[in-house]
């Protein structure tokens, strides 16, 4: 697939803060790109100098292989985590609105049926539910038919069942062959909906891949938690573990070894659980740190 997005060693300095010290991707056309970190790793930085909202001190960003390509401004669309929504316009008149800041935009129909607006069309935005606000807003960052597409956090916020739907919203624009580059804090948002990862830390790239290929790459793994009580202290040395905060967390090699020690220590298995390690493991272990903290 072709390079949608190439960005050259992107640096950004404040007066007294270094927040993005050399960074470099490639974004492939028709694919969704996670871009993620911890608070202030310099993820909001980096996609405003991409969206040319904030000048870089140094490095360089191609749109179709094209340096400052005038293209990028008609073919990019961006949804911000707070747009000012008009409150007292109803959501009919807010998409009207913003219709007016561009020459081509998609239908009203087109737009209700693609971020599923139909039923609250009429409404004042005042009056939207978190997850209506979040298509509403997806909506203006589609009204030009953008290439690609910026998602800012976009379902920080939002119940359960809203993320999900709101998930199947941007497979659904993913399937229209569009670009997304996604910023979010939610890991198993990033598992879910990107091709393609990249951990941001303090202003630099800590490791990038696909969400596999990195849980692949970091744990050749398996964890077996056990509830705190169900193993006597002293048989913990036989294995390699991590205590958390409601039991023991054993990191097994070998599954059938594992349990099968557990077995002949006579360790209350009642409660066991087995799982793989996830991007929430992958981001505390070369982070340090949990993402939501
Ligand atoms: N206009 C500014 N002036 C000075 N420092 C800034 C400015 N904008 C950002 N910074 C600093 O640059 C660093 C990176 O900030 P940035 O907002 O890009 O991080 P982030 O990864 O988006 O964080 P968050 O997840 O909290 O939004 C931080 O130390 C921040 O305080």
């Amino acid at each position: 697939m072709p390079a949608i997005l190439e960005v050259r060693d992107l640096r950004k300095s404040y007066k007294n803060v270094e927040a993005v010290k050399g960074i470099s991707f490639t974004i492939e056309q028709g694919t969704c790109f996670g871009l993620l970190g911890p608070n202030g790793a310099g993820k909001t930085t980096t996609i405003e100098m991409i969206e040319g909202i904030t000048p870089p001190t140094s490095g360089e960003i191609r749109y179709r292989g094209v340096a400052n390509n005038p293209e990028f401004k008609t073919q990019s669309g961006i949804q911000f985590q707070a747009t000012a929504l008009m409150d007292f316009l109803t959501v009919r008149e807010v998409i009207a609105l913003f219709s007016g800041f561009y020459q081509e935009t998609l239908s009203l129909e087109k737009l209700t049926q693609l971020c599923a607006l139909s039923e609250f069309l009429e409404r004042p935005a005042a009056k939207l539910s978190g997850g209506q606000r979040q298509r509403v807003l997806l909506a203006l960052a589609l009204l030009n038919d953008p290439q690609i597409v910026f998602l800012d956090e976009p379902t920080t916020g939002l119940d359960p069942q809203s993320r999900r739907n709101f998930w199947q919203l941007i497979e659904s624009i993913k399937a229209q062959g569009k670009t997304i580059v996604l910023t979010t804090h939610y890991m198993d948002e990033a598992e879910y909906l990107c091709d393609q990862l990249l951990i941001v830390d303090s202003g630099k790239i800590i490791t990038q891949g696909t969400p596999k290929g990195l849980l692949r790459e970091h744990f050749g793994f398996t964890y077996i938690d056990l509830p705190e009580g169900a193993m006597a202290a002293d048989l913990l040395a036989n294995f390699e573990h991590s205590v958390t905060a409601t039991g023991v967390e054993i990191i097994s090699h070998n599954v059938d070894q594992t349990l099968q020690t557990l077995i002949e220590l006579q360790v209350d298995l009642t409660s066991l659980q087995i799982r793989n390690p996830t991007l929430d493991d992958l981001f505390l272990k070369i982070t340090g740190q949990n993402l939501r903290d």
